[in-house]
């Protein structure tokens, strides 16, 4: 069993979420994020407690302090490992989300920077006057210093975030591309090995599996790339 992996199920119903279940019954750990949540709502989270799934909610808080606090209570009401919120939304928030969870099992992951961004970007559009790199290690740390469990970071940059927020801390990665798989809307990526080598916690792998022709081959195929790494 490869619990590693977490796949998205990233769909606008819900029969079309448990058609992927039903499918990839090996999959031990999904991920529900917001195309599914606003189009069907909690309906999704018993469904994988009857199944004895993990649950990582993405739902990416991004708010005052005060609504963070009551999103994540109720988030943290339905029992989900894993709970999204955007770094950037600031240390008074954060401080308020890991306020809403306490006396759950439920824990934070902090957005360090979208894997849809790239270095222009950042710069350019959002005018961030540091290097990507350094910034992505800023958001994390920032995470890190307020208690926060964990973040979701591009594989690209997760050696370095490691090695300054240590062991203890989960890093999630998104942005993870089998070789041969279409990058789609994600810039900072590699391969499952090469994310794993890197120091992920988890990898998020999404469309290379659910989109695949034969979404079970894609998946074994996908494990036994990831075995390589001792
Ligand atoms: O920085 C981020 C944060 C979250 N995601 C989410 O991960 C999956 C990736 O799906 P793919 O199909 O493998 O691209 C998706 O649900 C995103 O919302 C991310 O990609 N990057």
């Amino acid at each position: 069993m490869n619990d590693k992996i977490i796949v998205p199920l990233d769909v606008p119903t819900l029969d079309g979420a448990i058609a992927l279940l039903d499918r990839l019954p090996q999959v031990s750990f999904w991920k529900v994020g917001l195309e599914l949540f606003i189009s069907t709502g909690t309906d999704i989270l018993k469904i994988l407690k009857e199944r004895d799934k993990r649950i990582f909610l993405d739902l990416k808080l991004h708010d005052i302090p005060n609504t963070v606090a009551g999103a994540c209570r109720a988030a943290a009401k339905h029992d989900v490992d894993f709970l999204t919120i955007h770094a950037t939304a600031g240390r008074a928030a954060l401080q308020a989300a890991l306020d809403g969870v306490r006396g759950s099992k439920t824990q934070l992951l902090a957005v360090t920077l979208l894997t849809s961004l790239d270095a222009r970007e950042l710069a350019f559009d959002l005018k961030v006057p540091l290097e990507l790199p350094e910034y992505a290690l800023h958001m994390a740390l920032l995470a890190e210093e307020t208690g926060i469990h964990g973040a979701v970071c591009s594989p690209r940059e997760v050696s370095q975030l490691q090695r300054v927020c240590g062991d203890d801390f989960t890093f999630v990665c998104p942005g993870v591309r089998p070789t041969g798989s279409a990058i789609g809307d994600q810039r900072r990526v590699m391969t499952p090995s090469q994310a794993l080598k890197a120091g992920a916690t988890y990898l998020v792998i999404g469309r290379p599996i659910t989109a695949a022709s034969d979404p079970i081959a894609a998946w074994e195929q996908i494990c036994q790339e990831m075995e390589s790494v001792s």
